[in-house]
């Protein structure tokens, strides 16, 4: 018989994320939620307002997560982890302070966090880590004691989250036409950002200068490396890969990540590459900016080239990812206890860091932010 796993100190699991629209109605209050000042030009909005109402004004990323609870709830009770799992979300409900408050209402001390974003970036991380501070300082004005909430270390090289992704590849290529799939490319995407906030993503010593990239593109390199290399250990053939970026937002004048998905596959279709697997690494589920921006935008691109593309799988509720999130949490558990845990991680880069130190992923305006080493509103002590 396996041992009882000890989640203590932890007694409870958050999951937060980013929350979408349920319905048409929603959609112009949900963009509000996510671009409060943040200089999105009105253009962009109004375009990406769109994407939602082609399909109904309904993001399919809450049902995602309410699968991933699902799944995660089915992964505890079978490995007999007696720990309550919530969902909150930043920019729609169930809101995050709605959530906290509830789960302080529960008893709730010391909560374990899990956010739906597997690498470091100030959107990924920190963002979320400010959304924290905010939702604790509502409870805190209204009179209610404070839980320590501590967030579990990026996942983005755990087995349970990279191992789907090759079999989500390796199905794309299967899908692709006989002829083609020998020569088929891969192209990783990932969510653009700001090449400015991507050279200051991670611990102040990842950070890069001159639009390298910083922590955000060297994880996302590193795991495009471990799926490419199993890809080629399963089928005996080097596809050749690129790390590349989709949903790009903002004023035109600021440079983010590039090439975009589109451009990139416009270039391989001129250079006689004869199709293409898209496969979303930067996302956790198949929420809209897979659905439109890759399912929609960018497969219409594929089909004016007449390039033949297949879009992999991203994990989604897969169970291998449900058990690593138990074993992050055992994990980060463990260290709270003073012990020394095993850390699963693929790839060259290691485990990351259990709490965000002072400097990373920065703001461009500092605001205080929760569960990182320059979180002062957190109660000490265990
Ligand atoms: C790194 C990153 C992730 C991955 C990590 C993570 O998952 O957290 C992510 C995820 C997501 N982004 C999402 C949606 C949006 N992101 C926007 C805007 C932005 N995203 C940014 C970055 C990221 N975003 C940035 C730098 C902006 C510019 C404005 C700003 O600095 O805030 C906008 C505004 C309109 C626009 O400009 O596109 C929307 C509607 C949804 C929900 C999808 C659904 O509804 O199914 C999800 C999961
Ligand atoms: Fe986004």
């Amino acid at each position: 018989m396996s041992e009882q796993p000890v989640p203590a100190p932890y007694d409870a699991l958050l999951l937060l994320s980013f929350g979408g629209p349920e319905g048409p109605d929603d959609v112009v209050p949900f963009l509000e939620n996510v671009t409060r000042g943040r200089g999105i030009p009105r253009e962009r909005l109004k375009e990406v307002g769109q994407h939602y109402f082609l399909f109904g004004g309904v993001s399919p990323i809450n049902a995602q997560n309410r699968e991933l609870l699902d799944a995660l709830r089915k992964d505890f009770a079978e490995h007999g982890l007696d720990l309550p799992v919530y969902w909150g979300n930043r920019n729609w409900a169930p809101y995050l302070t709605d959530t906290l408050r509830e789960m302080v209402r529960d008893g709730h001390r010391r909560i374990a966090v899990l956010a739906t974003s597997a690498y470091a970036s100030y959107s990924g991380c920190r963002q979320y880590r400010e959304n924290l501070a905010d939702a604790l300082a509502t409870l805190e004005a209204e009179g209610l004691e404070l839980p320590q909430v501590d967030k579990l270390r990026h996942y983005f090289n755990h087995p349970g989250f990279v191992r789907p992704m090759v079999d989500g590849v390796l199905a794309s290529l299967a899908e692709l036409p006989d002829d083609v799939r020998a020569g088929a490319h891969i192209a990783f995407t990932t969510h653009s950002i700001p090449t400015a906030a991507a050279d200051t993503s991670g611990r102040p010593e990842e950070h890069t200068e001159g639009g390298e990239g910083g922590a955000y593109v060297a994880q996302h390199l590193d795991v495009a490396q471990v799926i490419a290399d199993a890809v080629r250990e399963e089928t005996g053939t080097a596809h050749p890969w690129r790390l590349v970026y989709q949903s790009r937002s903002g004023a035109p004048h600021i440079p983010w990540l590039e090439p975009d998905i589109c451009d990139h596959l416009e270039t391989l279709h001129t250079q006689g590459v004869p199709a293409v697997v898209m496969a979303p690494i930067g996302f956790v589920s198949d929420h809209m900016e897979v659905k439109y921006d890759l399912d929609t935008e960018a497969t219409a691109k594929a089909a004016e080239l007449g390039l033949p593309v297949a879009r992999s799988a991203t994990v989604g509720a897969d169970p291998r990812f449900a058990a690593a999130v138990r074993d992050l949490l055992l994990e980060r558990a463990a260290a709270e206890r003073g012990r020394s845990p095993e850390r699963c991680a693929l790839g060259a880069l290691g485990a990351s860091h259990d709490l965000c130190p002072v400097g990373c992923c920065p703001a461009r305006a500092p605001r205080p932010a929760a569960a990182g080493a320059d979180w002062s509103g957190a109660p000490t002590g265990v």
